[in-house]
């Protein structure tokens, strides 16, 4: 056991130990050469490794309870299932194609037939990905890839986690996260905060790190070896800051504190912290696994959940902002070599405006079924031209009220022309830092720069203030900055009207913002600025 202490970056706070469980790599797709010397072998080898995983996930399924043994004792009939087998044993023989490629190709063919039934079969697609993953790793003789099953509470550590993996993890079950890339920005970081769960990330070294057990310390950022015989210990998730309730500095000045919400438990944890509204509502956390585009009333019924806790209470509702580290599988765009810098956000809608017509629509449902103040917002806006466009669709749909989201620098520079079309802003630092910078808020390597308190951010947020003063008009920020209880300060002294966070973050800034007057966090700004 190497007695080292490694740092990354804290994104999720809370100090927890227990054992590790690694998550497996992605396996790389086996390849099609060579054929096999014996195919007849290679093809008998299929039944038994395919046998071999249902009979682990039948031994999951029995211990697991409810929806979830459900879904593994289907999983383990997948992998059983004699159309496939016979289909991979026919490719190997038939056509000489190497057994791991043969599960691979057998299964792709059942997904896309799944996909094209579509509605319910369409979401066995996963489910059938999953199976074929875990046959070619039997087959290969290594882990299968992706987050395992857990039997007791454990330390996750991978090399990255995909948002869709973070949001299905348990909390119950997930003691704590280390992950050796990503960046504080980054969703999956987002996810363990809004989950509760102590994360650390861009933490070198640990993949390498022969601990059967870790301290993870989600405030200090660090990682350490524990004494696996030593008992479990799970973070205290209660916040603990005194706060009244009402957003404002201790001379009266208002500053809303609204939650940032993706699920149904999000906002219910907002609005128990005591969230004034939402102000970032992120509609695409709801369809990260979904293979089609949801109907109108399934997104109605999906928002009006989440928006139900904050009935009469101001909501901003973002329309999907898929692309880059979210993508959404109806939403995809064409292969592109920056991802980030492509069609992401509100560009989709340009091209697809149908998508989005159908979502505003849904919204609006929403908003009359929950009885929320409901805004929208639209992400990744770069020009005037582009907040007008949105903003006029917005309103042609019934939502009086519509914004767009400042994370691109251009947005910044423009921030006057936006706010004359625009009801409001908010400023989205997570990507604002990650374009002001040049970088990609998922690695760990340039994490530093990804730091909310760079002068060169705030100076772009100032510029955001002055022109929401002379506009007259509300410019919040939702973005991880709002979530620092000192940098919550700065940015109200930067002329930010409300400030939306992690549940967890809720009490502690509002508590920070009541200790100061306006005067004091225009102090704060000004130091900041010029640091
Ligand atoms: C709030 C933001 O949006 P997201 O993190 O979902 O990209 C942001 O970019 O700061
Ligand atoms: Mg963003």
């Amino acid at each position: 056991m190497l007695e080292t202490r490694l740092s990354g970056v804290a994104v999720s706070p809370g100090r927890a130990s227990g054992p590790v469980v690694r998550v497996a790599e992605s396996l790389a797709e086996p390849p099609r050469t060579p054929a096999p010397a014996d195919p007849a072998a290679d093809a008998a080898r299929i039944a038994p490794a395919a046998a071999a995983v249902a009979g682990r996930l039948e031994k999951l399924a029995a211990a697991a309870q409810g929806e979830a043994a459900d879904i593994l004792f289907t999983t383990a009939a997948m992998a059983n299932d004699p159309g496939l087998v016979g289909e991979a044993e026919r490719l190997v023989t038939v056509e000489g194609v190497p057994a791991p490629r043969a599960v691979y190709e057998a299964a792709d063919g059942f997904a896309r037939s799944l996909a094209a039934a579509g509605g319910y079969l369409a979401e066995r697609v996963r489910d059938i990905q999953d199976v074929r993953d875990r046959i070619v790793a039997e087959l290969l003789g290594v882990e299968p890839p992706g987050v395992p099953e857990l039997s007791s509470p454990s330390v996750l550590v991978a090399r990255d986690l995909a948002p869709a993996d973070t949001a299905g993890l348990d909390p119950a079950q997930v003691l704590a996260l280390v992950t050796e890339q990503g960046g504080p920005t980054s969703h999956t970081a987002i996810l363990a905060r809004a989950l509760g769960i102590p994360a650390v990330v861009a933490v070198r070294g640990v993949l390498d790190l022969a601990a059967e057990a870790l301290v993870v310390d989600g405030d200090a950022g660090t990682v350490e070896p524990a004494d696996p015989r030593a008992p479990v210990v799970a973070a205290d998730r209660r916040a603990a800051a005194e706060w009244n309730g009402v957003g404002a500095t201790a001379d009266g000045h208002g500053v809303k504190i609204l939650g940032n919400v993706g699920s149904v438990a999000d906002a219910r944890a907002a609005a128990e912290v005591g969230a004034e509204g939402v102000g970032l509502f992120r509609t695409e956390f709801c369809y990260l696994d979904a293979p089609s585009e949801p109907s109108v009333a399934e997104q109605r019924a999906a928002y009006a959940a989440v928006l139900a806790p904050f009935a009469g209470k101001p909501v901003v509702v973002r329309t999907l902002d898929a692309g880059a580290d979210k993508p959404l599988a109806f939403l995809a765009p064409e292969p592109e070599p920056n991802p980030a810098l492509g069609v992401r956000g509100v560009r989709i809608a340009f091209d697809r405006p149908e998508v989005l017509d159908r979502q505003l629509e849904a919204i609006a449902g929403a908003a009359a079924d929950s009885g929320a103040e409901v805004s929208v917002m639209a992400p990744m806006v770069a020009t005037a031209e582009e907040a007008a466009w949105f903003t006029v669709r917005a309103r042609a749909a019934g939502i009086a009220r519509a914004g767009v989201m400042i994370e691109v620098p251009a947005a910044a520079l423009a921030a006057r022309e936006i706010l004359e079309v625009a009801d409001f802003v908010s400023v989205g630092t997570n990507d604002l830092a990650q374009y002001t910078f040049a970088a990609d808020r998922q690695l760990g390597a340039v994490a530093g720069l990804n730091d909310p308190w760079q002068p060169a951010l705030l100076r772009l947020i100032a510029l955001v203030g002055d022109a929401a003063r002379a506009a007259g008009k509300p410019a919040g920020v939702c973005g991880e900055a709002a979530a620092d209880p000192r940098l919550a300060r700065v940015l109200a002294g930067l002329g930010m009207t409300s400030l939306s966070m992690n549940a967890a973050a809720i009490r502690p800034v509002g508590a920070a913002l009541a200790a100061a007057t306006l005067a004091d966090c225009e102090t704060e700004a000004r130091l900041a600025l010029a640091a």
